[in-house]
């Protein structure tokens, strides 16, 4: 058994427990007339009554021991003290720090933080001031009017958070935006409607490596360059980092001087009022977020000092374990009653449950009773009309926390007084229920008597301020803060650390990897293997379409044109006729467009690629091909076309055309052999053609000359062994096989599959899709 378990008062409220949870809280109010008035304490602005709870002074009595058994207030203390009490990555968990006085003298490893902390501050006010007054301008010289935080996690709910609960006190000319999700959808969606020259990217990240934010950084980035031409000098006004790892930011591009650090002792959940509140400080002021500072700071000295009796935080925490661990409630109810408080459940379910989602104790023992409970909410009123039917009739216990104000921020008519009765009637109805007399003192008939009766007995606090303002949120966050530190110190857990995160990040790196390189092997479980090919095979059907759709709607139209020895055949991105007309040993540049001509005469393009059977040096022709006419080398093709044109050779683009990501290689089997190998997107020339093999070439033997000579059954063998030796020495994830060959094969290699010729038109038009 658990040393918790073991403990005096742990035992005292396990046997105690029993006779409260018999007693209804229409009892316990009807027994004493002062409860109202005894289970309330007020500190920072806030008034917390917590007289709808299922306790007695004798509940409450064994809640402290249990606190000070388990050394609450020394933990409390060498947290204040700078001590690293996040003994699993060794560092301390000073987010007091970050709203600390200047004055205060808070050391970690013997040294003053709070001087480092206010630099940091009056960096960000004078950033912010900037950014405010239209100081701080883009890179063509117009003013900021679009700030875009890039953060996910604390780096994003914290900032997200406070600034729609704070809104009402934002500047209104600038427009502010989140993008946390790795889904693109996020970004796109943020930045659509905004003009590049006026938006500022704030990237925030403690540690500069998370992959989503990272991903919509470059992102960021790019739709950046795309306005700008491609003058990465536009970076430095456009972007600024918010983040403890130097290096990283450099690496992106973004200098220290528009850099706002933090440090290893600010956890990410615990980080909004240090450097990443940069968002919320610029649309709110300097002074306002100091206001809110001034706000956390004052909760965190009636943590401080306040004797756990009346200290709010501490009796939220102790409320939340008796609920926890002897009522075996799983979850708790966040219901705000304002509307500007909306992100707020979300901001605090990364607080708490990331925070205490424990299965060990800090000396690593598994745990013998419940941690953590599942925290969730909405505003109300709007709950009430969805799930607040399961807090009221349902059959589990889910205590709530209610949050209100005594005055509207937009006051209008009779909206606040519906709002706050609301409030008011929810604890109420959730205390005091109504009993099956009641119920048929109503006049409703037997039947459904039994459907209108309300238990109650249904526990909540009322978490009540004058108005929401910059000091309020801070006081209530800080709240928060300490009420979780309350219950992780009696849970004997770390609240600091996250290790739980880490597998599926990890396993996500591996699955893309998959994802993205559709030959590898698979080796999870089936299940795993069997939806990343379901996945591995949809991406191959939406990357065939939307290569389709993309270049159709690319600003470029695009003629591609596939020069074989027999046949040259064209297509118009965008349209799926193709032409063809006959080639052969007397075509030259000349004749071809001639002949060509009239079959495209009612196309419109804009830029021309050419797949050309030949080598090439520097994109230009090196040589006249080998079964057609002459004057290939030096033709001017763009003068011809009367447009841009890129030539590439016939086998890259036909790879091109069928690349789906990772490496590929490809091998046209046609009257030569045409070899490309693509890596990540890049095409890798080369000439394995000519490579030595058996008593000649790899041409000569699976070429068409091979294929005549050596008969289908010989040709086919060596086509494997081929493919075989080029795989061992190249390692692709997989092989193409494409040429007008390929149709010869009846089987083909493991790995391996048959590429369409009509890719190459598909690659053709590829080659322009970026620079649309
Ligand atoms: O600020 P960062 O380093 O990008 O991390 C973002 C978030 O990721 C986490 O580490 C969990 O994945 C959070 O604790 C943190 O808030």
């Amino acid at each position: 058994m658990s040393a918790l378990r073991e403990k005096k008062s742990w035992r005292a409220l396990e046997q105690y427990q029993p006779e409260i949870a018999r007693q209804h809280l229409r009892d316990l109010f009807a027994a004493d007339p002062k409860r109202a008035d005894r289970y309330r304490a007020d500190a920072a602005g806030w008034k917390f009554d917590y007289s709808r709870h299922r306790i007695d002074d004798r509940t409450l009595q064994h809640l402290f021991a249990l606190a000070r058994e388990c050394g609450l207030e020394a933990r409390r203390d060498a947290m204040f003290a700078g001590e690293k009490v996040n003994t699993t990555e060794q560092r301390a968990a000073l987010h007091i720090a970050l709203r600390a006085p200047a004055r205060k003298v808070i050391k970690v490893d013997g040294v003053n933080v709070v001087p480092e902390v206010r630099t940091v501050l009056k960096r960000m006010a004078e950033f912010a001031d900037a950014v405010r007054e239209g100081r701080w301008l883009g890179f063509n010289g117009r003013p900021i009017r679009n700030i875009v935080n890039i953060g996910i996690g604390g780096s994003d709910l914290g900032p997200v958070m406070a600034y729609e609960a704070l809104r009402h006190y934002s500047d209104r000319k600038l427009q502010m935006r989140f993008v946390s999700n790795v889904d693109y959808t996020d970004f796109a969606e943020a930045v659509r409607d905004l003009r590049p020259e006026e938006t500022l990217f704030i990237v925030a990240s403690k540690t500069f490596t998370t992959l989503e934010t990272m991903t919509n950084a470059h992102s960021a980035r790019d739709w950046l360059l795309a306005a700008t031409g491609g003058d990465k000098a536009a970076v430095a006004k456009h972007f600024v980092a918010l983040s403890t790892n130097e290096k990283a930011v450099e690496e992106f591009g973004i200098s220290t001087q528009q850099m706002y650090g933090f440090w290893d002792w600010v956890g990410g959940r615990y980080s909004m009022d240090s450097a990443i509140g940069l968002s919320t400080m610029i649309a709110l002021s300097p002074d306002a977020f100091h206001e809110m500072l001034a706000g956390f700071h004052a909760m965190d000295e009636h943590f401080r000092t306040a004797p756990l009796e009346r200290n709010l935080p501490v009796i939220m925490g102790l409320l939340g374990v008796w609920y926890t661990d002897f009522f075996n409630a799983e979850t708790v109810a966040v219901l705000p009653y304002e509307q500007y408080l909306k992100r707020f459940p979300a901001y605090l379910q990364q607080l708490t449950m990331e925070s205490n989602g424990k299965h060990v104790t800090v000396d690593g023992a598994p745990v013998d009773y419940p941690t953590g409970p599942i925290y969730w909410g909405e505003p109300g009123t709007n709950g009430q009309h969805s799930f607040y039917q399961l807090i009221h009739q349902g059959t589990r216990l889910i205590p709530c926390d209610f949050l209100g104000f005594a005055q509207s921020l937009n006051p209008s008519g009779r909206h606040h007084d519906l709002l706050i009765a609301n409030v008011i009637a929810q604890a109420e109805a959730l205390a005091f229920g109504k009993t099956l007399q009641q119920v048929k003192a109503e006049g409703v008939n037997d039947e459904l008597a039994p459907h209108r009766v309300f238990e109650g007995n249904r526990p909540s606090s009322l978490l009540l301020a004058d108005r929401l303002t910059p000091a309020a949120l801070g006081s209530l966050i800080a709240l928060y803060e300490h009420s979780v530190f309350t219950q992780a110190t009696i849970w004997n857990i770390n609240p600091f650390d996250q290790w739980g995160v880490e597998l599926g990040k990890q396993l996500a790196l591996r699955v893309v990897d998959e994802i993205e390189s559709p030959r590898k092997p698979l080796n999870h479980d089936s299940a795993t293997n069997a939806t990343i090919a379901w996945y591995r095979k949809a991406r191959r059907k939406t990357s065939t379409e939307e290569r389709a759709s993309a270049t159709a709607n690319a600003a470029h139209r695009v003629l591609a044109i596939d020069i074989g020895g027999s046949h040259v055949k064209a297509m118009l991105s965008g349209n799926p006729r193709e032409v063809a007309i006959k080639s052969g040993r007397t075509l030259t540049p000349e004749l071809m467009i001639k002949q060509l001509r009239p079959a495209i005469r009612a196309w419109k393009y804009d830029a021309v690629s050419i797949g050309y059977p030949g080598p090439l040096l520097h994109e230009r022709i090196a040589r006249d091909p080998y079964n057609l006419g002459k004057g290939w080398v030096g033709f001017d093709f763009a003068k011809a076309f009367g447009c841009p044109v890129k030539i590439i050779n016939d086998a890259a683009m036909q790879a091109l055309g069928s690349y789906e990501g990772g490496r590929m290689l490809f091998l046209g089997l046609g009257t030569g052999l045409g070899t490309a190998f693509i890596v990540d997107g890049l095409i890798e020339p080369m000439e394995l053609a000519h490579l030595p093999y058996k008593k000649g070439t790899f041409e000569d033997y699976v070429g068409a000359r091979g294929l005549k000579k050596l008969g289908k059954k010989k040709w086919h063998a060596h086509v494997f062994d081929v493919v075989e030796q080029l795989r061992a020495a190249l390692e692709p994830d997989y092989v193409v096989l494409g040429g007008g060959n390929v149709r010869e094969l009846t089987e083909l290699p493991e790995g391996a599959r048959r590429g369409d010729n009509h890719n190459a038109f598909v690659g053709g038009f590829r080659l322009w899709e970026n620079e649309a």
